[in-house]
């Protein structure tokens, strides 16, 4: 079969520098629209193609389907949001809102919508007949289906809202639709979507064995009717099936030689059978084990923290890199919509004398200002924290694996990875929120001295971590007057210990967020508990003293007493269940976020 890798008219992968990241020609030469070119100039900052773009426009323009896959922050957005303007403001006859819709982007979370969105309506601005729009959850229904009534030429959708419209919203008109792309392709899948898409792509009609039925507007320089694209920083096992029952003879952008001969194997296999039956026998040709794309000036560490020290480290760390830049952006990443919400009260709150002179005076212990995102909050709140950590030019945001894929935010310096991220793919996507597009970053990855084998699971996927100088860091901060001497041990740090106590005291005295720290320890074990595969072996709460998880939410409780509540909870998980028979229990990453 006829899948071909691409690397044309572009530079090859150089040191870390700009020669890694961007081509050596320009947009025009990729045979892009001079207006379009323009508009990718004035409008979004772009004066030269990024490699991926470079690889990807051209096949994109030609018609044929494609898998793209490059490193997070590489530009893939553009790469196939501008050959859509491309060939689409070229129809000869101009194409009318009446039409419908003719390209549709699928996305796993909200703020990637909306971020697509945003950079779409700037790509459009001289092509004021081609009509953007967004439908995703969370937002107004009723209002959607109006504008879908009235048409939007490139629509943007989270899976779920889409099939909702596509079912219910018998003005929907998509008959015209030409192409279909999956951004964060493997997330959308993960996220357990996979049905949906099935149902999408059949509603579409564009399942690799069904023909859609196009009949108005022709592309003047093209016979294809349908074009899909699928494209993410780790494509892996995940997307085969998407891969197979949606591409037709791809080509493979950014793929190296053996990724490909799998993929291509996968990809063209005998279709008689049913998916099911296919499915497995598929999965064991598709790579299951390959290198990720990080970016090369990324540095990446990991420090080797005790479970009852985690949380004064946390903070230090924290204050560490605010201290040392006060102007930059740090996100962290927690397993759990519960431990974003409690580290966010408790971050926010935290008073403390860091110093030896001011003790007694009450301070704020981070200056900074603190952003959260999880996929359970309103959509209004979780709309304003993504839009203004966006713009801050120095702020700290925790967040759940929602803000993992596809988000943009600029200037971000360092990701730490507070709870572990599970899966390589998910490790790969969090520290990609920062070094993008060649820029510096780094990126800290907290594990707890019997998780210290994920380190090789993470160099199975050729991604190797130097160890962080934490105990540095910590005899940098001042010793309050009762302690006197340093350790050599985390737990045993007196700068950790009296932060520790601090803690604790804080806790006791805020009833309000000593219930958030209980109920974020329950989430915290439950997520743990939902650790898949391999990492099983590495992250077993059987190896957890469970009195050192509390301390890590700063409390003073016996697991017992807070192991109650948990246990109520797990008794009411299984009567629901038994009642329903559908299991609540999920991958870790997904388990946390009820509306990703
Ligand atoms: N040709 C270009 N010139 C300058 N900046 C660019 C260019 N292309 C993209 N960018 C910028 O690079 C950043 C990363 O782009 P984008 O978000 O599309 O990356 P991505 O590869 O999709 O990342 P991820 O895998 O994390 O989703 C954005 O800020 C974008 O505006």
């Amino acid at each position: 079969m006829g899948v071909k890798k691409l690397s044309q008219g572009v530079k090859n992968e150089g040191n870390g520098s700009n020669d890694n990241v961007f081509a050596s020609c320009s947009f025009s030469s990729l045979g892009l629209d001079s207006n379009l070119c323009e508009q990718l100039h004035e409008r979004l900052g772009f004066e030269v193609p990024t490699l991926v773009q470079a690889q990807a426009i051209p096949v994109i323009l030609s018609g044929r389907h494609a898998l793209v896959n490059a490193a997070t922050g590489t530009g893939k957005t553009a790469a196939y949001l501008a050959p859509i303007v491309h060939l689409l403001q070229g129809y000869e006859n101009r194409i009318q809102r009446s039409d419908g819709t003719f390209a549709l982007v699928l996305v796993p979370t909200r703020e990637l919508c909306l971020q697509v969105y945003e950079i779409l309506q700037k790509l459009l601005h001289r092509f004021h007949w081609i009509v953007p729009g967004y439908v995703m959850g969370g937002e107004n229904r009723s209002k959607e289906k109006a504008r879908l009534r009235k048409g939007i030429s490139i629509l943007i959708a989270t899976p779920g809202r889409l099939l909702d419209h596509l079912k219910n919203t018998t003005s929907f008109l998509h008959s015209n639709l030409r192409w279909i792309i999956f951004d964060e392709a493997d997330r959308i899948l993960e996220l357990g979507f996979g049905k949906d898409i099935e149902e999408i792509l059949d509603l579409l009609g564009s399942r690799k064995t069904a023909h859609d039925d196009q009949k108005n507007t022709v592309p003047r320089n093209s016979k294809i009717q349908r074009q899909n694209l699928l494209l993410s920083a780790t494509l892996n096992e995940k997307v085969n099936h998407l891969a197979k029952i949606s591409l037709d003879n791809p080509v493979m952008v950014g793929l190296d030689g053996k990724k490909i001969e799998q993929i291509s194997t996968a990809v063209s296999n005998d279709h008689s059978e049913s998916d099911e039956d296919n499915e497995d026998q598929y999965s064991s040709k598709m790579p299951t084990v390959g290198d990720y794309k990080v970016p090369v000036q990324l540095i990446q560490r990991y420090m080797k923290v005790p479970c009852g020290s985690r949380l004064p480290i946390l903070l230090s760390i924290i204050k560490h890199l605010f201290e040392r830049e006060p102007s930059q952006k740090v996100v962290v990443f927690f397993s759990t919509c519960d431990a974003v919400d409690f580290h966010y009260s408790l971050l926010s709150e935290f008073q403390f004398s860091s110093y030896p002179q001011t003790e007694g005076i009450r301070q704020k212990f981070l200056g900074c200002k603190i952003f959260r995102l999880h996929g359970s909050m309103v959509q209004e709140d979780r709309r304003t924290s993504f839009q203004t950590f966006k713009t801050e030019k120095s702020a700290l945001l925790l967040s759940s694996d929602v803000s993992a894929r596809g988000l943009d935010f600029p200037k971000v310096r360092c990701i730490i990875q507070y709870d572990s991220p599970g899966e390589a793919t998910e490790y790969v996507h969090r520290v990609g929120r920062t070094a993008r597009l060649g820029e510096k970053g780094e990126s800290l990855l907290f594990l707890q001295p019997v998780e210290i084998d994920y380190l090789q699971d993470l160099e199975k996927h050729g991604v190797s971590l130097t160890e962080y100088p934490v105990l540095k860091v910590l005899d940098s901060f001042p010793l309050q007057k009762n302690y006197t001497k340093k350790s050599v041990f985390l737990d045993s740090h007196p700068w950790v210990l009296s932060l520790q106590k601090a803690l604790e005291a804080f806790i006791m005295s805020k009833p309000e967020v000593d219930k958030l720290a209980k109920k974020a320890f329950c989430s915290w074990v439950r997520a743990y508990t939902a650790h898949r595969g391999e990492l099983k072996r590495i992250f077993m709460i059987k190896k957890l003293h469970l009195g050192h998880v509390a301390k890590s939410f700063a409390l003073k409780q016996q697991p017992s007493l807070v192991g109650q509540s948990f246990q109520k909870q797990a008794k009411k998980r299984k009567i629901f269940e038994r009642k329903t028979g559908v299991s609540k229990k999920r991958k870790v990453g997904s388990v946390t976020e009820r509306r990703p």
